[in-house]
This record gives C-alpha cells, structure tokens and sequence, in this order.
C-alpha cells in the first residue's frame, strides 16, 4: 500500500467523537434546536412523557450538562477529562450519539480552548479574566458549538444559555447570552483571521499567531517547530501538526502476533489495516471494548506508533543469544502485551517493571492472553535500579519513558494547558537515570530502545546524548544503531528521514502520535 492509497485522516471513520448525523446534517437524536431528544420523542411518542413539562425544562440537556462537569472537574481538581467523562456518562445513562456528542463537546473545548478564549476576547464587553471560570467554561462549550461543531446557531446558543441559568444563574445567563450571539454572527474563518491580527498585528511573530490560531500554549508551539526542524523536517510544517494535534485520534487497534491474526481480528469488527504497522487495523465503527478478542486480550486499542516502536526494537538485530527481554516501564502494558505476543514466538521471555503498583497490576491485566512460558514476571520496582541490580542481563530493554507526552495532545484533551517548561528538567533528570539504568542491565551485543510519546529534544535527542556520554563513563559503552532499516523492515511502506538513524512520528505524517525512538547497541 503506497502512502497515497493510506486512508486520509478524514476519511477514517472512528477519527473523531463527533456524533454521527443524519442527511440533514443534523444529529438524529437531537431536534432541530440541537436538543437531547429522548427515545420517547424518538419514536414519535413525544407527547407521553411522565415528566411535567417545567421539571423536563430544568433538567435541561443531560449531554451538555455531563460535558460541563467535566470541564469543571478539569478545572477545579485536576482531573483527566478521558478518567471522569466516560464513567459520568456511564451513570446518568447517556449512551450512543449523546455520549458522543458529549464527549466531542468536552474534549473539543478543552483542546480548543486557546483559541475560545481569543475569540470570546473579542466578543465579551468584559476582559475574560474577569469572567467567573464557571461561566468562562459554559462559553468556551458555546463556542465550540458555534465554531468547532456543527450545531445549528439558535441550538448552540439556547441550549448553552439554558445550561447557564441552570448550573450559574440566570444574571450569568444574559452574559452568556450576549456573548454567544456575537459569536454566532461571524464564521470560524472570520473568527481566526481576526485571532491572528491580534495576536500578530506585525505579521512577523508565526509563534503567537499559530498559539492562538491553533490552541497551543507558545512554549509548545516553538518546541515543536524546534522538533520538527531538529528531526530533520521543515518548519513549514507546523501549522499541520498543531491542527493534527486538535483532531480527536482514530482509534486503532492492535492484533497480537500468535494470538490473532489481522485478518481474524477483522472478522470480529468494522475495521481496516491502519497501513504503516502490520498488526494496526483502524476501527471504522462499533465499540472496542465490545469486540471479543479485546476482552480476551488477544488484540487491544493501541496507536499505530506505539505498536511501530515496539515491532521495531524487537526487530534490531542483537549479536548472539536472543532469550530475555526488558520492559522496564512497563505500565500499563500496551507494548509489554506487543512484546510478550512476540517473544512466545520467538521463544523468548519478558520481565515486565512498573514502579507504579496499580499499573503493574494493568500489565498483568495487559499480558493475561500471552503464554506463561513467555511471561517470566511483572515486577513493581524503580526502574533506575535495575541495572546496578542485574547488570548485563538482558538481551533486550525496551525504555518507553515517562515523558510530557507532547506528541500524544490528541489523546489528552487538556494536558497542553497542564504541562510546563519547568517539567521537563524533572523529566530529564528521570530519564536520564533509567537510560543509564537500561545501558547497564543489557549485556555487551544487546539492544536498548529509547522510546517516548514526546518529540521535545531535550526529551529525545538530547536525552540520548547525554545517554551515551554517560555510559561510556560508567563503562557501560553503547552505540547509536540506525533504526531506519530496522523500522523499514517492519514497516515496508515507511519513509525514512534522510540522515537521521533515530525515528521521528508525527500525527501530521503518519496518523500517529508523535513518538520517538532511537536503537543503541551495548558495546
Ligand atoms: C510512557 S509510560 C509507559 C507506557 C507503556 N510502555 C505502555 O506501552 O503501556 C511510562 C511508565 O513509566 C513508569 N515509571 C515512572 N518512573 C519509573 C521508574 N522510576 N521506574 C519504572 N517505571 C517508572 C510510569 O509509572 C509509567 O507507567
């Protein structure tokens, strides 16, 4: 399959959680105001609901509302929009095209929030820094309605203000009111070119202008411009990659080898080969979970990168004996489970390490379909340790390490807003430790693969560097092995970058997250 014959990012169905609509462009559970429109109006029975119409009225549109809390719980304690929605939706029974809904309107509005805000700047008499958050939220929903969906304009706005005088009161609600409507009366084209004059009134600053244009805090924004030109990619890139970043990721899953084949696992749902990796196929509908070889674990929902990293370390070629394989942040098992699928065949064993207990207990959950006799032990410890502890011991170590996870922004709606420069020096230090960790636990021959869901330099290549000079120090001296063969045989349609022996994904690229991997050799 060439790149062309690749499905397109549009084309592949299970990209986004926009709710599916009918001809009319519209939601066919929702009414022509974009109201939630229970089964009873469903099936015409509209008028025989229990409910007396002015409590039907306060309890408002469930989606909406379960969007909101979601925002809110973000917002106040932390959270991770992908732990607290889909249980919130579980518990008030909201379920098909309204959970969709919701979960587009959740996740769209905390990835485009940067860019809501810039507008609803512009559209609010009142600077939005005097705005309360609560109602600062039920705008930035209004305005992913009006811009990011496609909900007729009177819906998104009723609706919103509806769930304003609801949840914030019914003073905020005129607010929101006010605002909404001078939203609604200009396109998302209009709306951007006017975020870009403000944030770039000379022209000449394409950071703050792709910053507010495309929903990324500036410091990422110039990170990944750094990334892309230090992988060996152009710059003019970027706007691609920050639109790729704000589109929800298809879901894909991942036959294990010896478990299922591809073609068996299509079989058992609507999906297609992903194109790159062998084992991918995208799901073009219906619900992962449900599918029988994901309950059973002989398959699971993985990215496409995740499984390319791991199909390729097991691939690098290591000199000699080929036995005992490392994974030595292993939770919560995606690559574990890859591994654990080729080292039965390959009749190899794999020791699973997980500093974090509930995590390691993912992994065992992760491995349960693979042979025993390939799974040696999932183990909880601090992976910095392994390699003072069991020094030249394993053929190969798989370091997939804690990182900020900037290539993975589709997948984590809010962590743009969460992350800080600042994280990446105690990440670096982290990696640093486990790096030199994996370069003295495998044996002279053997391989370690440097792997992260993040594309920042000073995550990878820089890492890397300080990785080698390091082991050669400590007399565990390493080589850089070039990945791009490595990678091409696994993946036969991959494109390598010219000079570089490292691999760089990217969502804008290849439908992937963006992750990294370097191969190096234990001198
Ligand atoms: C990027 S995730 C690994 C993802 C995993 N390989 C997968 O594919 O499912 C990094 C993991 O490293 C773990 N971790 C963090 N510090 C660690 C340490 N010192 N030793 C071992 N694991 C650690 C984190 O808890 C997290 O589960």
């Amino acid at each position: 399959m060439t790149r062309e014959d690749r499905p397109r990012r549009d084309d592949r169905a299970g990209r986004d959680d926009r709710p599916r609509r009918d001809g009319s462009g519209q939601d066919a559970r929702r009414d022509a105001r974009g109201r939630q429109r229970g089964e009873a109006r469903v099936q015409g029975r509209a008028g025989r609901t229990t409910a007396a119409p002015s409590q039907r009225t306060r309890q408002g549109d469930a989606a909406r509302g379960a969007a909101y809390d979601t925002l809110r719980a973000v917002a106040d304690s932390d959270a991770y929009a992908n732990l607290v929605l889909p249980p919130l939706l579980r518990e008030r029974r909201i379920a098909g095209r309204d959970a969709a809904f919701a979960t587009e309107l959740a996740y769209g509005t905390l990835r485009l929030r940067g860019r809501y805000d810039a507008v609803l700047e512009q559209a609010s008499s009142r600077p939005l820094a005097q705005v309360d958050p609560p109602v600062l939220d039920v705008l930035r929903m209004g305005a992913h309605q009006l811009l990011g969906m496609r909900v007729p304009p009177h819906a998104a706005v009723s609706e919103t203000v509806g769930l304003a005088r609801e949840r914030v009161g019914a003073g905020a609600a005129q607010f929101v009111n006010a605002v909404l409507r001078r939203v609604a009366e200009q396109p998302l084209d209009v709306w951007l070119t006017r975020v870009a004059d403000a944030a770039d009134p000379t022209g000449d600053d394409v950071v703050a202008r792709l910053a507010a244009v495309e929903s990324h805090p500036a410091w990422v924004v110039r990170a990944l411009r750094e990334s892309l030109v230090g992988s060996g990619r152009s710059a003019d890139e970027l706007a691609a990659l920050l639109e790729a970043d704000n589109a929800s990721p298809r879901v894909t899953l991942v036959a294990r080898p010896g478990l299922v084949t591809p073609a068996g696992l299509a079989e058992q749902v609507d999906a297609v080969p992903a194109g790159l990796a062998p084992t991918a196929l995208v799901l073009t509908g219906g619900d992962p979970g449900a599918v029988p070889a994901v309950r059973d674990g002989l398959a699971g929902v993985q990215d496409e990168g995740s499984q390319l990293v791991t199909l390729a370390f097991a691939a690098a070629p290591v000199e000699g004996r080929d036995e005992r394989w490392l994974d030595l942040c292993a939770g919560p098992g995606g690559k574990a489970a890859l591994l654990g699928a080729l080292a039965a065949e390959r009749g190899a064993r794999l020791v699973a390490n997980e500093v974090q207990p509930h995590r390691a207990r993912l992994v065992e959950q992760a491995l349960r379909a693979v042979p025993r006799d390939a799974v040696e032990e999932v183990r909880t410890g601090d992976g910095r340790t392994v390699g003072e502890l069991e020094p030249d011991s394993y053929d190969r170590v798989l370091l997939d390490a804690p990182c900020t996870g900037l290539g993975a922004l589709r997948r984590r709606p809010e962590s743009r807003w969460r992350r800080t420069p600042a994280d990446l020096a105690t990440l670096g230090a982290l990696q640093r430790a486990l790096l030199a960790s994996a370069l003295a636990a495998v044996r002279p021959g053997g391989v370690v693969a440097y792997v992260t869901c993040s594309p920042h330099l000073a995550e990878t290549q820089l890492v890397v560097l300080d990785g080698l000079r390091a082991a050669a120090r400590a007399g565990t001296p390493a080589e850089v092995v070039d990945a791009a063969p490595v990678l091409a045989g696994v993946a036969p349609v991959w494109e390598p970058v010219p000079g570089r022996t490292d691999v760089q994904l990217w969502p804008h690229v290849h439908g992937t997250d963006a992750m990294h991997l370097t191969l190096l050799r234990r001198l």
